[in-house]
């Protein structure tokens, strides 16, 4: 709690004096840069967690004022008001909350098409601004209302301003420390491993775009009653632009980064619009100069420096607790391909494959580079929905669902090559894993599933060649091929799926990491009773761990038998040329 209280306090603390040092016209011109950055708090918030990108967060800004504008002209008495104002927001939110859905659903790759997207929504937003006089006062504005509970703007108001800040940074700087904020982070660094974990990372970056629309409209709402007049410039092009670069030259990262950027901007623009008349070329310079060689801002720099004097404490994540039983751990249950066909354009990858395998064992998969091992995997996952037959888990059906609805299905998957949060440490990792199948909404505002812990995974992390318990605090992104794969292998069964697809666990590792991660999976199928594919080339492996054996080549079953039946299959041989060994 002292990492909210503190900041937040001297935040307060620096506000408040600047009245009595500088005087009300000062105040009011902070006021108007604070709430400027209130708006690019939600963008950082947007941008520098989820990583997505909005272009266009003047058009929240600006319906909030023109409807404060009106509630304040044509709306007796302040509940009257402010219940206008919850409906403007629930309304806003809702708009962002489907917008983004709408964009995110079923494409994980739609980021620049939902800033580009924003972009045309605020453009068409001024527009509207521009010509719907009856509404908006058109090109004049809307003005001649008092302000919000008859405050002064070139006064008191400037608390109101300051209390929204520090409202809006208090919230801000606690949700950095929760579940729901990591998840977010885990969007931008790794999408689709986050969906293999069974995130619905669509209705997570619709969330977060919701939030931060929420916050631009409550920054509009103040505008309003700040300005006393509303033009179409603030639901305009220019404020959207505007607000991303406070936002960038501040610092996305950090949740004072911008307000940094819109009160230092504010300042320099005051100073020198008038005067100098390169300024704002000297302001895209300085958003290039950002961009290129300070990705995080002012924010990061000023950071750096403070770590310098105060070194950086590791972040401690919860004591650890025992963690609610996974609800992706149901009864085991065979997985039946029935005339499987994928096609891709023209090429066809898997042609009218059929096996079915046991409830529970070790399947492994092999066949000669190019034969469909992992698009088999793809099809069970959802990544590459097959173009014809059936999939069925047990009496389910798994033909056509969405890669984040396999975990739900008892269906966990590990890469060929790890696939992992690198930007987090190994702790980070394993606690989104963790929440894997288990979270339920309520426990993304609380810290304890930080520190949620399973049998499954402490066996994992106490086998003593396993070098994850000492690395906890260590970023994934600085350890080695081998631990990732463990790392990926420890997140993979944290959940407890009831089948485990492994694409070549084994890649990249040494004899004794290989021992190990064959004792591990051995080890999984045994303590869970369920199923384990395992696309594996060395056939060593394979015939330590496999009870049974099938093989692809060209997209269709070769056989599908126990390894000494495949091994002296002619058919298979002939594949292999040179024998199976
Ligand atoms: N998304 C895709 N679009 C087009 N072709 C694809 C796609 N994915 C796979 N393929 C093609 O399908 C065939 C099978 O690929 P796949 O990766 O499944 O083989 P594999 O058996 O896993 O091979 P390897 O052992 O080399 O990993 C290859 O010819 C590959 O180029």
């Amino acid at each position: 709690m002292a990492s909210v209280l503190l900041p937040v306090s001297l935040l307060l603390g620096g506000l408040l004096l600047v009245p009595q040092l500088f005087g009300d016209f000062f105040a009011y011109q902070i006021g108007l840069y604070l709430i400027y950055g209130i708006a690019a708090q939600g963008i950082g918030f947007l941008w520098g967690r989820t990583g997505i990108l909005p272009l266009g967060q003047a058009l929240f800004f600006g319906v909030a004022a023109y409807a404060t504008a009106h509630a304040l002209r044509d709306v007796d008495g302040l509940a009257a008001q402010l219940g206008l104002a919850v409906l403007v927001l629930g309304g806003i939110v809702a708009v962002a909350f489907a917008i983004a859905a709408l964009i995110f659903r079923g494409r994980s790759d739609s980021g620049p098409y939902f800033s580009l997207i924003t972009l045309a929504l605020v453009m068409a937003g001024e527009q509207i601004a521009n010509t719907a006089t009856g509404l908006t006062g058109g090109f004049n504005g809307l003005s001649g209302y008092d302000s919000l509970g008859g405050l002064d703007p070139f006064g008191n108001f400037y608390y109101l301003v300051v209390a929204a800040v520090v409202a809006v940074s208090a919230l801000l700087l606690w949700l950095d420390r929760l579940p729901a904020v990591l998840i977010a982070r885990a969007v931008a660094d790794n999408e689709p491993r986050l969906q293999l974990l069974g995130f619905p990372t669509h209705v997570i970056k619709a969330l977060a775009f919701a939030f931060s629309a929420l916050i631009a409209a409550l920054a509009g709402g103040l505008f309003a009653s700040h300005q006393g007049i509303v033009t179409p410039t603030s639901i305009g092009f220019a404020l959207s632009t505007e607000l991303v670069i406070l936002t960038a030259v501040g610092g996305r990262f950090h949740v004072f980064g911008p307000l940094l950027g819109a009160v230092l901007v504010g300042l320099a623009s005051a100073e020198l619009r008038d005067s100098f008349p390169y300024w704002e070329i000297c302001l895209a310079l300085a958003f290039v100069l950002v961009v290129l060689k300070a990705p995080g801002g002012l924010g990061e720099i000023l950071g750096r420096l403070y770590h310098r004097i105060l070194p950086r404490k590791p972040c401690k994540l919860p004591e650890p607790v025992q963690a609610p039983v996974s609800r992706a751990g149901e009864a085991p249950a065979p997985l039946r391909f029935d005339d499987v066909e994928l096609r891709v354009g023209v090429v066809r990858i898997l042609n009218g494959v059929r096996f079915e395998t046991p409830a529970s064992g070790i399947v492994g998969v092999i066949g000669p580079n190019g034969a469909g091992k992992t698009s088999l995997l793809n099809t069970i996952t959802g990544n590459l929905p097959p173009t014809g037959g059936r999939i069925l888990l047990g009496d389910r059906r798994a033909v056509g669902l969405p890669p984040h609805r396999a975990l739900g299905l008892g269906i966990g998957r590990k890469l060929q090559v790890p696939s992992v949060f690198f930007s987090m440490s190994v702790a980070e990792n394993l606690a989104i894993a963790m929440m894997a199948g288990r979270a339920r909404w309520r426990d993304y505002l609380r810290p304890s599933p930080l520190g949620w812990r399973a049998p499954g995974l402490d066996a994992v992390l106490d086998t003593p060649a396993v070098p994850l318990r000492a690395e906890l605090d260590r970023p994934v992104g600085a350890l080695p091929q081998g631990h990732r794969q463990f790392l990926e292998f420890a997140m993979t069964t944290a959940a407890e799926p009831r089948v485990l697809l492994l694409d070549e666990p084994c890649a990249g590792l040494s004899h004794d990491e290989t021992t190990l991660m064959t004792d591990l999976v051995r080890r999984f199928q045994a303590d869970t009773g369920g199923l384990v594919i395992m696309i594996e080339h060395d056939m060593a492996i394979v015939e330590a761990l496999s009870d049974k054996v099938l093989v692809l080549h060209q997209g269709r079953v070769l056989a599908f038998d126990s390894y000494d039946a495949v091994r002296a299959d002619p058919a298979v041989q002939a594949v292999y040329a040179g024998g199976t060994k």
